[in-house]
């Protein structure tokens, strides 16, 4: 698909019958009205995305987009960029967190790489390598349009895979050092603030190191600066490719109708950029959890979104959303399972 294909693609309108059907459901169980709070809100909306009564998140999908970027040159990290390799092979051995995760959700569990610099051979690694990194986008854009294009594809057919595999609840999760950069760089350009205002400690730079961060961000403001228009071209020239191919999932999620668990500050960022795109894709988005990275609550405020969880987790991976899906688990076995006023016998 073209850039300009991706601004056409429709959003899927949530089914109201089956969120009624489920908002009467939740009025007959044997509780006082309301007293299960979001647990209640939380199962009548996934009735309404997934267009049933009684909703479930037993098939969870998980796909960890990874890449580098060539703006970590810049010395962003608190960690040296092969990280980023070592934790994608991580990831396939089972030993990051979030391969501990989605073992316990039984989830399907894929990882993409989309371009590294050091590079990886793993037969659990789908490798569909763009370009060894981005570009360092205080120099350039980070992404060439048809690099883009590359991305926003591999993310939307991840997406199309988990819904033949028949999953009902998809999880993004990204890896790439440096990408809180990236990241903060895209929502300064998009809110039109200041390095300072966007920069955080991501995998625990100083304070100083912050300072530093926030000035790169600066420089590449002032670079790309009359360019930073519409949302793809922000995205091309800030972003990285799978914060790209985050926005490509969420935008084709949206698209076949399969709900969205957001992870922490970087997916929230990429869910943002969705939403410049189509604003009717944040239906289909459910926000898992609030990172302690500084900004990431503004950018949940703005997008007027309360997320499930707030437990400290500043990881990224996915891990954020997968953590939620216990929660959103347990609403559907309450909404499916508690008994009736009428099967019960008990008074209303
Ligand atoms: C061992 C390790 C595992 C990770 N898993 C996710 N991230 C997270 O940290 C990175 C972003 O932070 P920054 O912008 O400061 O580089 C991303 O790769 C993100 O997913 C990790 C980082 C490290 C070091
Ligand atoms: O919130 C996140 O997703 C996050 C924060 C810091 C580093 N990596 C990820």
């Amino acid at each position: 698909m073209k850039v300009n294909d991706w601004l056409d693609l429709s959003v899927q309108p949530i089914n109201l019958h089956y969120k009624e059907r489920a908002l009467k459901r939740q009025a007959q169980l044997t509780k006082p009205a309301g007293s299960l709070g979001r647990l209640e809100v939380m199962a009548v909306r996934l009735a309404g995305l997934q267009a049933v009564e009684c909703p479930s998140c037993e098939r969870v999908g998980i796909t960890i987009f990874a890449a580098d970027h060539g703006v970590a040159k810049q010395k962003v990290s608190a960690y040296p960029q092969e990280v980023t390799t070592q934790m994608i092979l991580n990831f396939a051995s089972g030993g990051a967190a979030i391969s501990v995760l989605a073992t316990q959700l039984g989830a399907d569990f894929e990882v993409i790489n989309l371009g590294t610099v050091t590079p990886v051979d793993h037969p659990d690694v789908v490798c569909n390598v763009i370009a060894s990194s981005s570009a360092d986008f205080t120099e350039t854009a980070a992404m060439t349009v048809s690099q883009l294009e590359s991305a926003l594809g591999i993310g939307a057919d991840a997406v199309i895979r988990a819904q033949n595999n028949g999953v009902e609840l998809f999880i993004a999760g990204e890896m790439g050092i440096a990408n809180t950069t990236a990241a903060s760089a895209l929502m300064a350009a998009f809110l039109n603030l200041k390095g300072a205002d966007v920069a955080g400690a991501g995998t625990g730079v100083s304070d100083q190191g912050i300072q530093h961060k926030a000035e790169v961000i600066d420089r590449a403001l002032i670079l790309h600066g009359p360019h930073l228009t519409a949302p793809l071209e922000v995205l091309r020239r800030l972003g990285g490719f799978e914060i790209a191919a985050m926005v490509g999932a969420y935008l084709m999620a949206a698209n076949r109708g399969i709900a969205i668990v957001v992870d922490g500050f970087i997916s929230t960022v990429a869910a943002y950029i969705a939403i410049q795109i189509n604003h009717q894709c944040k239906e289909w988005m459910i926000f898992g959890h609030c990172s302690p990275e500084a900004f990431h609550q503004y950018i949940l405020d703005q997008l007027e979104v309360e997320p499930l969880l707030n437990l400290g987790m500043r990881l990224g991976e996915g891990s954020g959303a997968a953590v939620a899906v216990n929660l959103l688990r347990t609403a559907c076995e309450l909404h499916r399972n508690m008994a009736t006023f009428a099967d019960a016998g008990v008074s209303q």
